[in-house]
């Protein structure tokens, strides 16, 4: 069993299991985003008014997808996507596509984030690599002083997911979960201040490791 992995393990991981195993990205994508609703609805948080922020990686995918399935549930939810659309991943493009289909609002500025019982934060995930863009940092500021619960989606935005350094902001979150293995930022450096729980979810990406242990347990039955 793997204890922590760095963004660039998590890479590999995530790249074996689409292009040789050759699971989807989107089944993964809404995988994630069902095991954040599951923390999200245990009773911990608040929904009575949920805040998504999306950025345009696909750590923002997921986001858009957690709003979606939030959405459907009933729940009140506003879907704050930052940035210009037009550079969006391929799987973000596609989940923007498939909120809007189902007639999800978006908007691109939020008044005061005090409004929300709960934040969802899907801003930057493992990809994030150089400092968060300025506006993007003043964001992350004005949503830490709201002093509102966050949750982050597989880490907290603008920390770097294998050192823990700030990568010039940081959401402060009270619970992030983390899809497949725990991240080596999420343990050491500001990272321990920053992503308060940790919930650690199957997503159905594994470590060559562990695909060899299912190839033996299969054998063996
Ligand atoms: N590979 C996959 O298909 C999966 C990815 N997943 C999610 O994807 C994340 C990693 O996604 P990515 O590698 O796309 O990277 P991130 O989504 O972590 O985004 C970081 C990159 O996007 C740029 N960016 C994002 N929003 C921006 C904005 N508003 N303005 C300017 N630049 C912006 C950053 O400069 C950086 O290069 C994971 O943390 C996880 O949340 C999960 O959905 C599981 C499956
Ligand atoms: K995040």
């Amino acid at each position: 069993m793997v204890d922590a992995v760095t963004a660039q393990e998590m890479q590999q991981y995530d790249h074996y299991t689409i292009e040789e195993i050759g699971v989807p990205s989107l089944v993964l994508m809404e995988r994630a985003a069902i095991s954040v609703t599951e923390v999200l609805g245990a009773g911990k948080f608040d929904l009575t008014n949920v805040l998504v922020m999306a950025g345009l990686g696909n750590n923002g995918g997921d986001g858009i997808a957690i709003a979606r399935l939030l959405a459907q549930k009933g729940v009140k939810v506003d879907l704050l996507v930052l940035g210009d659309e037009n550079r969006a991943t391929v799987n973000t493009k596609q989940q923007l596509t498939i909120a809007r289909n189902y007639g999800l609002p978006i908007i691109h500025r939020v008044k005061d984030f005090r409004n929300y019982t709960v934040i969802v934060d899907a801003l930057f995930g493992i990809g994030l690599s150089k400092p968060v863009p300025v506006k993007l940092g003043e964001i992350i500021k004005r949503v830490n002083a709201a002093n509102i619960p966050v949750v982050s989606v597989d880490v907290p935005s603008g920390l770097d997911a294998t050192t823990g350094a700030i990568l010039g902001s940081a959401i402060r979150a009270t619970a992030t979960v983390t899809f497949a293995y725990a991240k080596t930022g999420l343990l050491q450096g500001e990272g321990t201040k920053r992503a308060g729980s940790i919930y650690i979810k199957d997503i159905g990406i594994y470590s060559p490791e562990e695909i060899a242990d299912f190839k033996v347990g299969i054998e063996e039955n």
